[in-house]
């Protein structure tokens, strides 16, 4: 067994890992080894080159505190007083007590500054830890899985992992039933982690999904494939997702979308709200129902390159079931993550049942509408939306357009993108109207740059979102607080040293993004929601911040998300459009409850007042 998951998860063997701890580490490569010359591109919305750019932060980040001194151990940095014999001994080994304080810049022993680097070329007291001394939640996986169950942490994993970083420090190991994996929080380990993935990157993968593919005969997508499959599909896509060229053609649709949304509730406001002037009414409504509904038909748009009608009087129950299957998906992953696929397959068990036949019913929507959007692309007149440069029929048509990939490997990907595009931005969505909601002066600025911006673009939506950065700041910061996904994960391909503690290569690493966003050890007033501290000058000058490696909601590099600028614009254009119409307000400010399914969600959906402006 022990075998198996080891050259599963391509760890080495635990023998080894102890003899190379003290031994030689090798470091990370030159960047450039990464980035194959044919990933290269001027392409300015996705530029392989500039998404690696992040990485040249090192001398800076790494020798300069947040406020351009070096830093001295104070109450917001991370101080242990860690005696040798204690338990804490761990962390530094025999000799003298020492004050151990980790920042995101270095380390600080006794008071003065070991760079990173320096600490991870001979470690704090001239050796690098091994990977056993990493600190941990328990070795036995199974007894971890068991508490898990019992404590209903699957669906609090977020918490789970905040408060073991409190208690254990920005690095520590867990097991949990078949699943094993380094968890970190600190940006400069973070990009340590990015910088060893190589030209391949591979994030967890998730075997239920892969099980679901393999046993119905489904090709897979991107998200589920690896090495140079996985490359070949991702160039294409990116082509027709990523490109500043694909964005400004289905930019257009996402705002069609989106004024729809709008027009529809104004309508609604002014039907059903409270107030005696029509033009001033109000209404206050749970909107996560239409958020979906927007999501849904602003993905088919893009996709599909057609409307599917889910904002007509009568929307249709086949969509409807559609969001509910993704959901059922979402949730019934988790636990089947830490279990063996085949054996719950095999035993029959209602979990894996569920989880299946949600996946299925996903296939059959999108087979359906990519049946239909194939017939309409090759019937002899062609057909699409009006778009810059001529007819666009969606994602799929520029696809079977340019047909370098076969119809299969078209359904598979374009099924990965319908079912990742609708929870992963209606749900932030439902938490940035909240927070917008709660923080009125907050809302008013960004109102007063969107109505700036706006009156300048002369109907251009991209102008319009150019001209309006906090909107943008707006999505990181909602982003931030509530990551749609609460880990990215790589397996380095080399060893490498976090926290001065050897990571074998092949380990599994997760940067911790729910805990990240709210530590002030890497940002200031975490719990504020401020859209601002992303602003250039914020980030550059004022307080010297350095952001590298903390918005990494869409992760990071070649493997990041592919739908990243979809996702961006859409919520960024209903955003606006709804700041341009509305004034939002909350009958409630308090805290939202969350809870972790694949995806971070409120506990319960939160009300929000419209008020038309
Ligand atoms: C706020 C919205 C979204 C967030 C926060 C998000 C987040 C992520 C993250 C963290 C990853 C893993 C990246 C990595 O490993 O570095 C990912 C991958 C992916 N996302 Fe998204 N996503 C969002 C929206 C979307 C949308 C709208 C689509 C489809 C239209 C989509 C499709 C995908 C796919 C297919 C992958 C796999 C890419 C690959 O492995 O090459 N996502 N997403």
């Amino acid at each position: 067994m022990r075998s198996h998951f080891r050259s599963k998860y391509q760890l080495s063997e635990d023998r080894h890992q102890l003899r190379s701890a003290g031994g030689k580490v090798s470091l990370p490569k030159e960047l450039s080894k990464m980035i194959h010359p044919e990933n290269k591109t001027k392409d300015e919305g996705f530029n392989l080159l500039s998404a690696f750019q992040g990485l040249s932060f090192s001398t800076a980040a790494l020798t300069q505190s947040k406020h351009g001194k070096s830093p001295t151990p104070t109450n917001r940095e991370s101080c242990r007083i860690i005696a040798s014999g204690t338990s804490g001994s761990r962390f530094l080994g025999p000799g003298q007590p020492k004050v151990l304080c980790t920042t995101a810049a270095g380390t600080v022993v006794d008071g003065k500054l070991e760079t990173v680097k320096a600490v991870r070329k001979r470690g704090v007291d001239g050796r690098v830890r091994g990977f056993e001394e990493i600190p941990h939640t328990g070795r036995n996986g199974w007894i971890n899985l068991l508490k898990f169950w019992r404590e209903n942490r699957f669906q609090q994993l977020h918490l789970h992992m905040e408060r073991t970083f409190n208690a254990l420090g920005p690095i520590y190991r867990e097991k949990v039933g078949t699943l094993s994996s380094v968890n970190i929080l600190l940006p400069a380990d973070i990009s340590e982690m990015f910088k060893s993935e190589g030209l391949h990157p591979r994030r967890m993968t998730l075997e239920p999904w892969a099980t679901h593919r393999e046993i119905r005969n489904h090709r897979k997508g991107v998200f589920l494939k690896n090495g140079e499959e996985w490359r070949s599909d991702r160039l294409q896509l990116n082509k027709e997702v990523m490109m500043s060229a694909a964005v400004r053609r289905f930019l257009p649709l996402l705002d069609d979308v989106a004024k729809d949304f709008c027009r529809l509730l104004e309508d609604r406001v002014e039907r059903e709200g409270r107030g005696a002037e029509e033009a001033k009414r109000s209404l206050t409504i749970d909107p996560s129902p239409d958020l979906f509904r927007f999501a849904l038909e602003a993905s088919c748009h893009v996709l599909y390159g057609e409307r599917i009608g889910l904002f007509s009087s009568s929307p249709s129950l086949e969509s409807q079931k559609f969001i509910w299957a993704v959901e059922r998906m979402l949730t019934t992953t988790p636990p089947l993550l830490y279990l063996p696929p085949r054996l719950l397959l095999r035993v029959g068990a209602p979990l894996w049942t569920e989880h299946a036949t949600a996946w299925d019913h996903i296939f059959s929507h999108a087979e359906a509408r990519i049946q239909r959007a194939y017939q309409r692309l090759s019937s002899s007149q062609g057909s699409g939306t009006v778009a810059a440069g001529g007819l666009y029929g969606g994602v799929l048509g520029q696809l079977i357009e340019k047909g370098k990939l076969s119809l299969d490997l078209i359904k598979a990907n374009i099924t990965e993108l319908m079912a990742g595009g609708v929870d992963t931005t209606a749900v932030p969505l439902q938490f940035g109207l909240f927070e917008l909601g709660r923080n009125p002066e907050v809302q008013d600025r960004v109102r007063q740059q969107v109505k700036r911006s706006w009156a300048q673009a002369g109907g251009d939506p991209q102008k319009a979102l150019q001209g309006a950065p906090l909107l943008k700041g707006t999505i990181k910061e909602i982003l931030r607080l509530y990551p749609v996904g609460i880990t990215v994960q790589r397996y380095p391909v080399h060893d490498i040293v976090l926290q001065n503690y050897h990571i074998p290569a092949g380990t599994m690493v997760q940067a911790c993004l729910y805990p990240m966003g709210r530590s002030s050890q890497v940002f200031e007033e975490p719990l504020n929601f401020d859209p601002g501290r992303w602003s250039v000058s914020r980030e550059e000058g004022q307080r010297g911040e350095v952001m590298g490696f903390r918005s990494l909601a869409f992760g990071f590099g070649a493997r990041q998300c592919v739908g990243r600028r979809i996702a961006e614009n859409e919520m960024q254009l209903l955003l606006m459009h709804i700041l341009l119409r509305f004034h939002l307000s909350v009958p409630s400010s308090e805290d939202l409850q969350t809870t972790a399914t694949l995806i971070l969600q409120p506990k319960t959906p939160p009300r929000i007042t419209f008020s038309k402006l």
